[in-house]
């Protein structure tokens, strides 16, 4: 390997580095002019050797043209919608109807975003696809990889050859101020919220505008393809930690529960603490955390037997009007 490419190496890693620092554990370890020097020389490198440029380089975020539209793609997996529990009774009736004792539950914080589908293959990003109805989505591939907390590469020595990971993209709330602000200023209409506000920067055509919006991600399922791989997982919350493992943000607010009661008090906890959150959350996703016992409850026509959305009440939303009683 020629001098060039050993520097170009260096300066991918240095910078992977440092987007990993800032964008996945907040902690920055690079001032901000020192990154951009460093990504301008690797800019300059890849324009004198083109032939060394790799999908993963993190020059290749803010990729390619205007879409002219998005291509329709059906998921190997569908990406299941959740049963809903508004209150205690509803999910000890969910609970009850598979021994709610004797299970290990993992729960997670319920992000107010739009599901994502990522596939790799051999490590590399490959394909970025919307939710959409559940069966099929919308290819955004070049708008996903504009997400800086979305891996292009698996951090893995030996990646499985193929990996799906499913996930929330979300835009925290001073983002989202932010955004809005910017389109009051031009006069644009403003979103309601930051779910709309993810919703319409994912279906973005121009990668660029995307890439501008600083959209964050929170992965939350792991599905390694090939049976045998070392990687394959057998519970929820192994998941969780191969996924950070494999380079993404996973919610750190999550816990792996004995019982029911365990479960209620997560419930309470964050039901009292999400508004210290900087992204909005609209409950607690609790899933069944044995794999083998996932399978065996299986699905019913739209949901997951193993998991429930225990639903925040919904807040007095501000723009509602009191209802004036006239007396
Ligand atoms: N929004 C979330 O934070 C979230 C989560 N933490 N975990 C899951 O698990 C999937 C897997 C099985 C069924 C749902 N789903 C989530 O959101 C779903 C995606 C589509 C509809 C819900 O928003």
């Amino acid at each position: 390997m020629n001098q060039e490419e050993s520097r170009i190496k260096q300066l991918r890693q240095q910078l992977q580095a440092a987007n990993e620092a800032y964008y996945l554990h907040d902690n920055p370890i690079m001032e901000d002019e020192v990154y951009d020097r460093l990504y301008r020389e690797l800019q300059g490198l890849e324009e004198k050797y083109p032939e060394l440029i790799t999908p993963d380089s993190p020059t290749q975020r803010i990729g390619g043209e205007v879409a002219e539209g998005f291509a329709s793609v059906k998921h190997q997996i569908p990406l299941y919608s959740l049963e809903n529990a508004f209150n205690e009774e509803e999910f000890r009736q969910w609970a009850a109807r598979h021994q709610g004792e004797a299970v290990e539950y993992v729960c997670e914080l319920k992000i107010d975003g739009n599901a994502l589908a990522l596939t790799y293959e051999d490590g590399v990003l490959v394909r970025g696809v919307t939710r959409g109805d559940g069966e099929t989505g919308e290819e955004i591939t070049n708008n996903v990889r504009t997400i800086p907390s979305i891996p292009l590469r698996l951090k893995l020595n030996n990646p499985p050859a193929r990996v799906e990971v499913r996930g929330e993209a979300f835009l925290p709330r001073q983002t989202f101020e932010k955004i809005n602000q910017t389109r009051q200023a031009n006069g644009e209409s403003v979103f309601a919220n930051p779910r709309n506000a993810t919703s319409g920067t994912l279906r973005q055509f121009d990668p660029k505008v995307v890439a501008e919006r600083k959209l964050d991600f929170f992965a939350y399922t792991l599905y390694v393809v090939e049976e045998n791989s070392p990687w394959q997982p057998e519970t929820q919350d192994y998941s969780l930690q191969v996924l950070e493992e494999m380079g993404f943000k996973v919610n750190p607010h999550r816990k792996v529960c004995q019982s029911l009661e365990e479960v209620e008090e997560f419930f309470r906890e964050w039901e009292e603490k999400r508004n210290t959150l900087a992204y909005e959350t609209d409950g607690v996703v609790v899933k069944i955390n044995s794999y083998a016992l996932q399978k065996r409850l299986g699905f019913t026509q739209k949901f997951p037997r193993w998991a429930i959305a225990l639903k925040f009440p919904a807040e007095e939303a501000p723009s509602q009007i009191k209802a004036i009683t006239v007396n």
